[in-house]
């Protein structure tokens, strides 16, 4: 593409060279440059892509967009000064790969917890509704099946354009995606053209970017100004009634969701059990009954966000009643393990105290024995969540075995003691064990019949991040293997 028509779109403050020029490619990590790329140099958090521009041009970079000004020696490479690089890159990655969110329906989901959840229930009820339908989210890309793991919930604009393209070329129609709040703050999807934007609640986490709940509520708030045909709320989440308290003067319907709270789309008649929850789907257009396969009145919450959006495309109820009752369980989020014992072992993905609260409120509905949950919290991330994650945990467990969730570069028992304290405050049955092998290990050898036993924080992630190191770590192995070698 002609770098002239590239940049026609950014705010430029200054243009050093000619803009005739092909440019076959967009990186702005100098490490990915090849012949005739645009590399876009961003301040980052660790170190500053201006720092790396010689490199890129040393492996092919022609042009650069910068937001500082550089003294570059070579009169044959362009210099592009912006007033945003985060920002100019979206556009540049937009243009360079033909605006793909344009040509498709765009559902945005943002909120503390749920979105991934959400992702793979819209698209069931989308799929069932023929509507062929893509994901960008934690777990990863999929697009026609085929899954594609991503560093991020939300990916930089570049990845996000260049898997949108991916998806159209593929005749995808809809797509949909986690919108984290940092990808909201940092630009990623300033040049995604959603349509939908849907919000699950909003609860401690994030701290340690976002600093306060009110920045965090911010970035989360700014998806709803940026969708063009419809906003779908939880209006049972304090945040949430805020949200459309703030959107109402905006020309753009917006859909309330909820349990508590009167709302357009809502649920009655909840039966919880051991294996999902069953209840009454009510919309404007009638009722219809559901027995989903996921429990928890969590999964009613996110069952409710996902039927809002069919409801919205004008889906019919018994065919959204089919997209929700065919997700037969989302990896890692209360995901069971299969074991031949007289006990249960669960795998989620809670690691908030929100999350934590959800999912053993819901394992409480059923248990019949103890619950025993071995967790920890994340190192490098909101410290102050953490307390609070044990307090939580310690209002519901039996037994508690605080252990270590991806330490990254901070000592793993001061992470725990940090847990620790808010679980003392209400339990004092707990230990910790540093090894979270050896914390699995604990907790099976010494399950009693019918204990329930929560693993959570690590949900789909079959890795450990320790420093910059990741080191397969999967959970559902680990435990067939602790089983194995019980049975042998
Ligand atoms: C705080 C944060 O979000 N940081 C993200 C940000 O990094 P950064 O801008 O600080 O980058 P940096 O490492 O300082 O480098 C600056 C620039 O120099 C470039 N560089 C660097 C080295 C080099 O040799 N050459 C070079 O060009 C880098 O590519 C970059 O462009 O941009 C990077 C590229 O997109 C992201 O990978 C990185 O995410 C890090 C890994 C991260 O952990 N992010 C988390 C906090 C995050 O975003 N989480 C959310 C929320 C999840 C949830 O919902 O709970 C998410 O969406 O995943
Ligand atoms: N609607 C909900 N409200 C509160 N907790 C939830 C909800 N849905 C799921 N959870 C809990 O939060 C965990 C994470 O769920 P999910 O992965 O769907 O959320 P997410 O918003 O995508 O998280 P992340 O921000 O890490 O991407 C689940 O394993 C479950 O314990
Ligand atoms: N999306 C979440 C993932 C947390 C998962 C947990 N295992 C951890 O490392 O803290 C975050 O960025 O906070
Ligand atoms: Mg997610």
């Amino acid at each position: 593409m002609e770098l002239e028509t590239l940049v026609k779109g950014l705010e430029i403050e200054r243009i050093n060279g000619s803009l005739d020029k092909d440019i076959v490619g967009i990186c702005y990590n100098s490490r990915e440059t090849k012949e005739k790329y645009l590399f876009v140099a961003i301040q980052g958090f660790k170190t500053d892509g201006h720092k790396y521009i010689e490199d890129a041009i040393k492996r092919g970079a022609t042009s650069i967009i910068v937001e500082k000004d550089v003294e570059i020696s070579d009169r044959n490479i362009t210099i592009i000064k912006v007033k945003d690089s985060r920002a100019s890159l979206s556009k540049v990655s937009s243009d360079f790969y033909d605006n793909p969110s344009k040509n498709m329906e765009m559902i945005g989901i943002t909120g503390t917890n749920g979105k991934t959840t959400i992702t793979y229930l819209v698209q069931s009820i989308l799929e069932c509704a023929d509507r062929k339908t893509g994901i960008i989210g934690t777990i990863g890309s999929v697009i026609n099946g085929e899954l594609k793991k991503t560093e991020n919930t939300t990916p930089e604009s570049l990845v996000i354009q260049k898997y949108l393209h991916d998806m159209h070329r593929g005749e995808i129609e809809y797509c949909v995606m986690e919108v984290s709040s940092h990808s909201l703050d940092l630009k990623r999807v300033m040049d995604c053209n959603f349509d939908v934007g849907i919000f699950t609640n909003l609860s401690r986490d994030h701290l340690d970017y976002h600093e306060t709940v009110e920045n965090y509520f911010n970035a989360k708030l700014k998806l709803f100004y940026m969708t063009g045909k419809c906003n779908i709320i939880n209006i049972d989440d304090f945040y949430g009634q805020k949200i459309v308290e703030k959107i109402s003067s905006l020309d753009i319907p917006v859909l309330t969701y909820g349990i508590r709270e009167s709302s357009d789309i809502y649920a009655t008649n909840i039966e919880y059990h051991s294996r999902g929850v069953d209840f009454v789907l009510n919309t404007p257009k009638g009722s219809i009954d559901i027995n989903l396969n996921i429990p928890g009145e969590f999964s009613i919450y996110n069952s409710l966000a996902a039927a809002s959006c069919g409801y919205f495309y004008g889906i019919d109820l018994e065919t959204i009643k089919n997209g929700l009752e065919a997700v037969k369980g989302v990896k890692g989020r209360f995901e069971l393990v299969p074991t031949d014992k007289d006990f249960t072992v669960i795998i989620d993905f809670a690691h908030t105290p929100d999350g934590l609260e959800k999912v053993l409120t819901a394992i409480e509905k059923f248990r019949e024995g103890r619950i025993v949950v071995v967790f920890g919290a994340g190192g490098n991330r909101d410290k102050t969540k953490r307390p609070i994650m044990g307090e939580t945990v310690g209002k519901y467990a039996d037994f508690l075995i605080v252990t270590s969730d991806n330490p990254r570069y901070e000592e793993p028992e001061k992470i725990i003691d940090d847990v620790v304290e808010g679980v003392k405050k209400v339990n004092d049955n707990y230990i910790k064990i540093v090894d979270r092998k050896e914390a699995i290990e604990y907790a099976i050898k010494n399950a009693k019949p019918k204990d329930i036993i929560l693993l959570a924080g690590k949900g789909h992630e079959t890795y450990t991040i320790i420093k910059d190191n990741i080191i397969p770590f999967d959970e559902r192995q680990i435990v067939l293997d602790i089983l194995k070698k019980l049975n042998d």
